[in-house]
């Protein structure tokens, strides 16, 4: 204590921007436990009663109040070193510090918070399963991710173990218990700082940005100050830890550009690290967007980025780096780490600087050396960051929670980690250095992309939305060729090349960038050459493909309808059909005339994009051979239940000893099962569950598709056209895209001087001024008149035809009496 009154005394002006929450102190009472650790205490330095006074001074009348009082807590760092000057004050018994030492603020200085949202890092217990363990959660009911979309993964920090240097700030969740805690750890010396807010975590109707705002200045302002060892030269350390605060500041400072975006509901990291110098590691929450996806979203939580990032000012880490904190806090850096600081202002964590070429950045492990080879993966929160000399990273993480998060976190990286890095790096001298989280991030050409979640999984593939550093969203599909054989990794490739040769086409997904680890396999795709194909692809390598994002599929959309008619007893709209079923006919109808065929047609593979389906999923497709309209396809794959008789028995000889080819018609086959679908709610062998069912029913050619009567026939023509069994027999899609359902014949017109003689009794019924007897003459002479009724049949005779004149003649009369009466009248 006597050295803590020495030093200087602090600034105890608070920033301009801090404002604390009220405290209530009726509440306050409410922790015993931490109420008498304060006043078992002694009485705080002046200094500390100074600052005391500034806070209360400074605590506003805020929305978020506290009911507990604060208790100072220690956090025990593993694996301690019984050296260390901090031993003497552990209870050997307990593990637990004595309090001799501890400086709390007092109760009544210490704000609290009933914001639960506005964590620097939660944790719940069960959550932490091991001591120096910070993990991360989220409230995943919260989540407001797209149902059909995976959770995003949340990110695991771990702390690193007593043999580094560290700092870091950070809070936790623990048994409805907020802990935030400023702990610098050392190999020699472990001092905590703390700040432990006792948080009933209680939802409160405050403002989401409201708390946001005061989540920091709570922070700040529940403050338990410890100093726990025989600190020799706190003066000399105080300094060091002004210095990391003062780049914790400048970081801080930095425009919210350089924080990576997320979309909906997306939390924001930044985090930047360096070998000898404090890692600092922020998260800010961003709100959920009002938009979906698109650019648009993308823009939204950059501003919600940006503000937030706005609460963490220099001013609001006044108090971090307050010679208050620094002095009792007696945090002790290893001078050889501080020698070797780096500027912090030169720690620019900005998503375009990580998104440099790799020829710029030195020689930086590919997402995919990364993939193959963990020991590269340094910069994993969960683990120690990597060589951080003069390395910068931004972890901008992925949705997580609405709760509001705000994570600080300073730390110094291990040395360990740098020769780790060095000696996976494939025999290269230098180390090599990642810039980026493969956690959090894909790297495609160089160019990097933030995970946004994943978004689903195919047979072969993961996709996952990403966001790009010009903030627009996009969907990355990633394939694993590990242990795959080469032709099926060819194949795989060929996707990139159909993608490639239908760019520019409006109804096809488009291909933005990729990345084939195997370049000798892209190389012989590329050059339609196959040289090893009974072979193996010896790397664990992958393809990824950045694509255009979807914003759902029709799969998805037809559910969606479905359920909406189900609780309406509507029956389908023909127009709803219509609209949709011409953009699926025109998207295979651009494949077919590129000669492709997709050969794993289904509504999953139709995607909404802006308002247009989009055709994506080449992953099976075959090109056609010149001078052939079928293709020979090496394996059979689709989807059970729109593959076509043929796509079963493909490479089959049929009765006529012919080998059966898979071609367009097998596409319109499955185009068939996709109208069945739209139409009845389900496809039309869905009654045969298993593969050999199906089989059975499906090549079988004397096999009856049920139809339910439709209200448009044409509907019914037209899946009988597509589902054909013979596939000669079915249409083509040009002739679909005719076809009297999205083309309804237009009725002949009747003959001049017919439409004149009913415009005439139109123009007498509507000037009659609604008398019921002229309507009615009139009505009768235009059914008399009407060319359906006037067949040859009936005027055959002359007869017949003096009849009709006569009954004609006498309706004329009649009307003309009538309306001489109207006249008259
Ligand atoms: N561009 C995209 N935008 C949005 N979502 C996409 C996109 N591409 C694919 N997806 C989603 O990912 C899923 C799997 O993608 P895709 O069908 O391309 O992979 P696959 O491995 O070939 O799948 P499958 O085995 O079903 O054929 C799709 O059903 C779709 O929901």
């Amino acid at each position: 204590m006597d050295r803590e009154a020495n030093l200087p005394l602090p600034s105890l002006r608070p920033p301009k921007n801090l404002v604390f929450p009220a405290t209530n102190a009726a509440d306050t009472t409410s922790s015993s436990s931490s109420s008498s650790s304060f006043s078992s205490s002694s009485s705080p330095p002046d200094f500390l009663r100074q600052v005391h006074a500034a806070l209360k001074r400074h605590r506003p009348l805020g929305i978020m109040q506290t009911n507990n009082s604060i208790k100072p807590r220690r956090t025990l760092i593993p694996q301690r070193e019984a050296s260390r000057s901090v031993a003497s004050n552990v209870d050997p018994t307990t593990g637990t510090k004595k309090s001799q030492g501890v400086v709390p603020l007092s109760k009544d200085s210490i704000p609290q918070t009933k914001n639960p949202v506005t964590v620097i890092r939660e944790t719940h217990e069960d959550a932490f399963p091991f001591p120096g363990t910070i993990t991360k959660t989220f409230d995943e009911s919260s989540n407001p991710f797209d149902a059909r979309r995976e959770q995003p993964e949340s990110v695991i920090a771990t702390k690193e173990d007593n043999q580094t240097p560290r700092t870091c700030v950070e809070s936790q969740l623990v048994e409805g218990k907020r802990k935030v805690q400023f702990a610098t750890v050392n190999k020699a010396t472990s001092q905590e700082m703390e700040w432990d807010v006792n948080n009933q975590v209680e939802v409160s109707n405050v403002d989401n940005d409201e708390m946001k705002q005061h989540n920091f200045q709570n922070m700040e302002s529940d403050v338990t100050l410890r100093s726990d060892g025989a600190v020799t030269s706190l003066a000399k350390r105080a300094m060091v830890v002004q210095d990391q605060l003062h780049q914790l500041r400048n970081f801080l400072n930095q425009p919210a550009t350089q924080s990576s975006v997320a979309g909906p509901s997306c939390a924001t990291t930044t985090s930047v690290n360096s070998t000898s110098a404090p890692m600092l590691n922020s998260t800010t929450y961003c709100s959920r967007l009002r938009t979906e996806s698109g650019s648009q979203s993308a823009v939204e939580p950059l501003r919600d980025s940006n503000a937030n990032s706005q609460n963490l000012t220099p001013g609001n880490l006044e108090q971090l780096s307050h010679p208050l904190l620094k002095d009792t806090s007696a945090m002790l850096i290893d001078p050889r780490t501080t020698a070797t600081q780096p500027s912090t202002s030169a720690i620019h964590s900005q998503f375009k600087e990580l998104d440099l070429p790799k020829e710029q950045k030195g020689s930086v492990p590919e997402a995919h050396d990364i993939a193959n080879n963990p020991s590269l993966v340094v910069d994993k929160p969960t683990k120690e960051r990597g060589p951080a000399d003069d390395g910068t990273d931004v972890q901008p993480q992925c949705p997580m929670s609405r709760n509001s998060s705000l994570n600080v976190k300073l730390e110094p990286s291990k040395p360990e980690n740098k020769e780790k890095v060095a000696s996976s790096s494939k025999g290269t001298s230098a180390p090599r250095k990642r810039s980026y989280d493969p956690d959090l991030f894909f790297k495609v050409n160089g160019k990097l992309y933030q995970r946004l979640g994943k978004i689903g999984s195919g047979g072969s593939s993961e996709v996952h939305k990403v966001i790009s550093s010009d903030c627009t969203i996009y969907a990355l599909k990633k394939i694993k060729l590990k242990g795959r054989d080469y032709g099926t990794a060819y194949g795989f490739c060929q996707e990139i090349l159909y993608l490639n040769k239908l760019k520019g086409k409006n109804n096809i997904i488009q291909l933005i960038d990729y990345e084939v680890t195997d370049k000798a396999l892209l190389h012989e795709v590329m050059n339609s050459s196959i040289s090893n194909k009974d072979g193996r692809v010896k790397d664990d390598g992958c393809i990824y493909m950045v694509l255009e994002y979807g914003e759902i599929d029709l799969a998805h959309m037809l559910a969606q309808k479905w359920k909406e008619m189900d609780s309406s007893n509507q029956t389908i709209d023909d127009n709803w059909l219509r609209f949709y079923w011409q953009q699926i006919l025109q998207a295979v109808n651009t494949i077919h005339e590129e000669r492709i065929v997709h050969s794993d047609l289904k509504p999953a593979n139709f995607l909404l994009v802006k308002g247009s389906l989009k055709l994506i999923d080449f992953g099976i497709a075959k090109a056609i051979m010149s001078d052939t309209t079928n293709i020979q396809r090496d394996s059979q794959v689709g989807t059970l239940s729109y593959m076509s008789p043929e796509a079963f028995m493909c490479n089959e000889s049929d009765a006529n000893g012919n080998t059966i080819k898979c071609g367009r018609p097998s596409d319109i086959w499955s185009l068939g099962c996709i109208l069945y679908q739209m139409v009845y709610g389900r496809t039309p062998f869905s009654e045969y569950k298993t593969f050999w069912a199906k089989f059975k029913v499906i090549t079988d050619p004397n096999h009856e598709i049920t139809y339910e009567p439709v209200s448009n026939p044409w509907l019914l023509d037209l899946m009988k056209n597509c589902l054909a069994w013979d596939r000669n027999e079915r249409w083509r899609i040009p002739q679909l895209l005719q076809h009297p359902f999205l083309v309804p014949p237009i009725p002949a017109q009747p003959p001049v001087s017919q439409q004149q003689g009913c415009k005439l009794l139109q123009l007498v019924s509507e000037t009659c001024g609604g008398d019921q007897e002229a309507s009615m003459l009139c009505r009768e002479l235009q059914q008399l008149l009407n060319p359906d009724t006037l067949t040859p049949e009936s005027l055959i005779s002359r007869d017949q035809q003096c009849k009709l004149l006569s009954q004609m003649s006498m309706l004329c009369f009649q009307l003309r009496e009538c309306l001489a009466k109207l006249e008259g009248g």
